[in-house]
């Protein structure tokens, strides 16, 4: 058995980083940058009007003649003379000549003549400069960066339209369990719902990996180990929920050695979740699952999502997300590491009661997981302790 910190140090040293691949802009949110983005174009590619008003060329005249009108979009513009002035909407592309917007609220108009009051605005006002947000051959963004809806909106304003991105993952899961029944059917005796299915597809579904073939396997040898080298050839990452364990009919780690996985490590000093196991095939990741619920959440949140995240290139995937003091006690099993169901507020954290790992209640309420080490699995209230974001 080895420690947590043991597990995720052989995960973090094993995890490949996915491949680049040319990403379409629009499904590129969350993803991570595999290369520096360079402009091609400036940007504004052309003067324009930062307001509706009138565009005129500042001179000592009180008041403009009014000789056009530009929309933004207009193509036919015509320069505009001293003691002239156009009539320019936001964003429409500024004419020869002019070097001021007045925006409208500041302008008396009579027929085609304007005026305004010179002492309140300045020469050269509400006149975006070509080239002022980025020139040609500016570096917009680095590598290694996450793409935000922020970052998109840059990337389509130089025209951008596809992205070089670290690829997700291909994720395969299997379900054991000759008890287990997909939700929306009917049970019958002695069976239950499949919890950790919906689990799993949500993580996945939060990381952007909405595609995921799932299988319901029965507990059979033969069948989880052909159907581990049927996913081995056509995933990146496989899940196996349940028959991890030491029963007659748990099956899985058999089944891995059979279809050729090498382990990387089973059984990690952790509740819940200890029969937790991982092992290696052709730069391939499989993980084994024990199959009680929260052993299943807690092995993919502590593990396989920071993988799944290294995969894509993310860095810092494996640190807590803060330190809190504890608002309760807890005393927990020597040598063994805590992962517990919790509640963040404002001051502090609060373990939640029904912590064993069949038992999916607290999830209603939880929106942390706190980690009690195994050196210190005695906490008193106040002890700062790690926690995880749900
Ligand atoms: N003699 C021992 N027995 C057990 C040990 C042990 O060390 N010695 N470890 C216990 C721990 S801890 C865990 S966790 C489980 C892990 O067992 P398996 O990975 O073999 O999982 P199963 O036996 O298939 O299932 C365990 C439990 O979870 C339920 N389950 C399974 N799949 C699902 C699913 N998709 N959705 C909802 N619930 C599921 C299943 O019905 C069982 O109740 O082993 C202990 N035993
Ligand atoms: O490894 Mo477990 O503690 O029942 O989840």
């Amino acid at each position: 058995m080895i420690s947590v910190k043991e597990a995720k140090s052989i995960l973090k040293n094993t995890c490949p980083i996915g491949a680049c691949e040319l990403q379409d802009l629009n499904l590129a949110v969350d993803s991570i940058t595999a290369k520096p983005i360079k402009a091609s174009i400036e940007i504004p590619a052309f003067d324009n009007a930062a307001m509706d008003g009138y565009g005129i060329a500042w001179s000592s005249d009180d008041n403009y003649q009014v000789v056009s009108t530009i929309q933004a979009g207009s193509k036919k513009i015509n320069n505009i003379a001293s003691g002239q002035a156009c009539r320019i909407f936001t964003g429409a592309k500024i004419p020869q000549g002019v070097d001021t917007i007045i925006p409208q609220e500041l302008i008396k108009r009579k027929e085609d003549t304007i005026y305004f009051d010179k002492q309140r605005i300045q020469k050269g006002a509400n006149i975006r400069l070509k080239g002022s947000q980025n020139r040609a051959g500016d570096t917009l963004i680095d590598q290694g960066v996450l793409i935000t809806p922020g970052i998109l909106g840059l990337l389509a304003s130089v025209g951008i339209d596809k992205v070089s991105v670290y690829k997700k993952p291909t994720v395969g899961i299997i379900l054991t369990g000759n008890e287990i029944k997909t939700v929306g059917s009917e049970l019958e005796e002695g069976e239950i719902y499949d919890a950790n299915g919906p689990i799993l597809k949500g993580f996945l579904r939060q990381l952007g990996i909405n595609t995921v073939e799932t299988v319901n396997l029965k507990d059979d040898e033969k069948l989880t180990s052909q159907t581990l080298v049927r996913f081995l050839a056509s995933h990146d990452i496989i899940i196996v929920s349940g028959g991890i364990s030491v029963g007659e009919y748990d099956f899985v780690k058999q089944g891995m050695q059979q279809a050729g996985v090498k382990e990387l490590f089973y059984k990690v000093s952790q509740r819940p979740g200890k029969p937790f196991y991982a092992g290696a095939n052709s730069g391939k990741l499989v993980f084994g699952l024990p199959g009680n619920p929260c052993a299943v959440f807690t092995c993919f949140s502590q593990y396989i999502k920071p993988s799944i995240l290294q995969w894509m290139g993310h860095s810092d995937c494996w640190e807590p997300s803060g330190f809190l003091p504890l608002e309760n006690t807890f005393s927990g099993k020597n040598g063994f590491t805590h992962f517990l169901k919790a509640k963040k507020s404002q001051n502090g954290v609060s373990i939640l009661s029904g912590q064993e790992s069949f038992n999916l209640f607290a999830y209603g309420e939880a929106n942390v997981t706190v980690e009690i080490p195994a050196e210190h699995s005695i906490k008193a209230v106040g002890d700062r302790v790690a926690y995880y974001n749900l």
